[in-house]
């Protein structure tokens, strides 16, 4: 199914509610709820250690909830948590989850073509769909290189090219704009804009405000593992927003009570 055949669908491809996870006595997501739909770039933001990787790799499977639910809901299935979702559901999802994919001794276009195999391609139309989005991420000139001898910018881009050659209805990105300069910044920003009109949901986080506003249809801003507001992508002045978000929840914290044994 193609991620056009998707966008007719309305149901929320993600929904992650009222979910918690812990690692050892640190709380990394605290009750939150998130939807991803069809067609929506949804971007999170947050401060250095907010959560917002947790939520992507509860998301994808990678970590099971210690309560609540992680949801995907793509083709061939219903409702199925994400760390128990059959294999077929992982075909509709790309990711750049922590270290962008690449094999080193490969080279960049044997990295994407093995890729899309991994995601169950046959392989001329992996051979295809890699040339095409090798071209579209700019990595021609370096599409016979091998991967390990890329720079960190185009490895990021080559991740990118991992997470989207199998054309995904659902794509989760954990800030891939770290590595790029100016022109990769602006690249990435037209591709996404591209993969929303054919209908592919995306999850990305980003600590940077004015280049999530540019391209999100919603902006969720994560503090200590909870969804504490949104902030308008057409908004005015989102950082002080983003900051006032962030302060009433701190505030709002020291004002409870600390639970008996925990220092607040
Ligand atoms: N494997 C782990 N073991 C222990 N603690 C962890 C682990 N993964 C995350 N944490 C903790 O969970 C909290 C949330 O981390 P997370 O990586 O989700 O934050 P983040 O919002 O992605 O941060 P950043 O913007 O710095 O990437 C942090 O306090 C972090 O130290």
């Amino acid at each position: 199914m193609s991620a056009t055949a998707a966008a007719t669908a309305t149901d929320p491809l993600l929904r992650l509610t009222q979910v918690r996870r812990s690692f050892g006595d640190e709380r990394a997501l605290d009750g939150l709820d998130l939807t991803v739909a069809p067609g929506e770039i949804h971007a999170v933001v947050g401060l250095n250690g907010a959560g917002k990787s947790t939520l992507m790799r509860v998301a994808l499977g990678m970590l099971r909830p210690d309560a609540g639910t992680a949801h995907l809901r793509l083709p061939g299935t219903g409702d199925v948590p994400a760390w128990r979702a059959p294999a077929g559901v992982w075909a509709h999802v790309g990711h750049l989850v922590e270290a962008p994919f690449a094999y080193p001794e490969l080279t960049v276009r044997e990295t994407v073509v093995a890729a899309a195999r991994l995601h169950g391609m046959p392989r001329d139309p992996a051979r295809s769909a890699a040339q095409r989005v090798v071209h579209d991420l700019e990595l021609d000139h370096w599409a016979d290189r091998g991967a390990r001898t890329l720079s960190m910018g185009n490895r990021q881009r080559l991740g990118l090219a991992c997470a989207a050659v199998h054309e995904p209805l659902l794509l989760v990105l954990d800030e891939p704009t770290t590595a790029l300069d100016p022109a990769g910044v602006v690249l990435v920003r037209t591709w996404l804009r591209e993969r929303r009109s054919a209908g592919t949901g995306v999850l990305v986080s980003s600590h940077h405000l004015d280049e999530v506003a540019r391209i999100a249809d919603r902006i969720t801003v994560v503090h200590r593992g909870r969804a504490v507001g949104h902030l308008a992508p057409d908004g005015t002045d989102l950082e002080r927003q983003f900051f006032a978000m962030v302060y009433a929840t701190e505030q709002a914290r020291t004002r409870r009570p600390a639970p008996s044994g925990r220092s607040a």
